[in-house]
C-alpha cells in the first residue's frame, strides 16, 4: 500500500508551536511580506534573522506529540511518503527518518551567494560567513513566498502513485501544497483530511476526520 501524507502547522500545535493563521498565529505579529519573502530579507535581514532565530529556539524547546509518533509507526507498515510544509524537526524527533521538507527547515543554513548548505547555528546573523565561499550572504534554508518549494517533482510523482493521500493539520491556503489533494484525487487515490476544523480545500477530500491531531492521527493509523 502506497500512502502519501502532507502535514502542516496544525500537527505541531499541540507541541506548543504556533500555527500561522490562528488568532495568535505567526502572521498576527509579522507581515508575511516582511519576514517570509526574498524581498523582505533584502530589505531588513536582521528582522528576518530575529524571526527565524526565535522560531529555531521555540522548535528546539518543543517535543514531538502522538501524531508525529503515529506517522513514524505508519512508515513501518506501508510505503509512506511523508511531505511536510513545517520547518520544525518534530517529525524527525518523533521517529520519522524519511521525509520531504518542501518549505525547508530551521536546522539548515544556505549561502545566497554560492548555494552552499550547512547545519544552522541556533542564532544566525547577517555577518555569518559562508564556510565554502566566505561571503556574508547567509540565510535560513527556508522556502519563502515566490520561491519554488523543494523536491516538487518527487512530491508530485509520489502523490500521483499513492493509493491513499492524507492531509493533516493544514489550512489549504498556500500553493502548490494546497493543490496536492486535488492532484491525488485525479490520480485515483482515496483522499482523507485530518484537521481540527474545515480547511479551504475540504471539498477535495473523500473522507474527513475532525479533532486534535494527537488524538485523530493515532486513531486513523490504528
Ligand atoms: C498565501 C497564498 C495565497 N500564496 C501562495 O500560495 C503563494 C503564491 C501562489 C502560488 N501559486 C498560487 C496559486 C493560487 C494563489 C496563490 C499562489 N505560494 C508561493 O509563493 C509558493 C511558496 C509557498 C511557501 C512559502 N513558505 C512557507 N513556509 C516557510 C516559511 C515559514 O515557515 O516561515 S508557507 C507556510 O504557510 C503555510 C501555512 O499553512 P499551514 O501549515 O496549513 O498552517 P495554518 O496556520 O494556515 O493552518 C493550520 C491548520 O491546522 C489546523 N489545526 C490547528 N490546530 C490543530 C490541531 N491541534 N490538530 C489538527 N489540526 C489543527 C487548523 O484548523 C488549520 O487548518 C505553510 O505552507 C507554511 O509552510 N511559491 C511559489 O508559488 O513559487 C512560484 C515559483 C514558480 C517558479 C519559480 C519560482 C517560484
Amino acid at each position: 500500500m502506497r500512502v502519501a501524507v502532507l502535514t502542516g502547522a496544525g500537527i505541531s500545535a499541540e507541541s506548543g508551536l504556533r500555527t500561522f493563521r490562528a488568532s495568535d498565529g505567526l502572521w498576527e505579529d509579522h507581515r508575511i511580506e516582511e519576514v517570509a519573502t526574498p524581498e523582505g530579507f533584502a530589505r531588513d535581514p536582521d528582522l528576518v534573522h530575529r524571526f527565524y532565530n526565535q522560531r529555531r529556539k521555540d522548535a528546539a524547546a518543543a517535543l514531538p506529540n502522538d501524531a508525529h509518533r503515529a506517522l513514524a509507526e505508519l512508515a513501518r507498515h506501508v510505503d509512506l511518503t511523508l511531505i511536510t510544509q513545517n520547518v520544525d524537526d518534530l517529525h524527525e524527533r518523533g521517529g520519522s527518518d524519511r521525509l520531504i521538507h518542501m518549505h525547508g527547515a530551521l536546522t539548515g543554513a544556505l549561502c545566497a551567494a554560492c548555494g552552499h548548505r550547512w547545519p544552522a547555528p541556533m542564532v544566525m546573523t547577517t555577518g555569518d560567513p559562508c564556510p565554502a565561499c566566505t561571503k556574508q550572504a547567509t540565510r535560513p534554508d527556508i522556502v519563502w513566498f515566490n520561491e519554488m518549494p523543494y523536491r516538487m517533482e518527487e512530491i508530485w510523482e509520489a502523490v500521483a502513485k499513492a493509493d491513499v493521500f492524507a492531509a493533516i493539520g493544514t489550512s489549504g491556503q498556500v500553493y502548490p501544497a494546497a493543490g496536492l489533494a486535488q492532484h491525488a484525487g485525479r490520480c485515483g487515490a482515496r483522499t482523507i483530511e485530518l484537521n481540527l476544523a474545515t480547511s479551504a480545500v475540504s471539498r477535495d477530500f473523500d473522507e474527513r476526520h475532525e479533532g486534535p491531531a494527537s488524538r485523530i492521527v493515532p486513531d486513523w493509523v490504528g
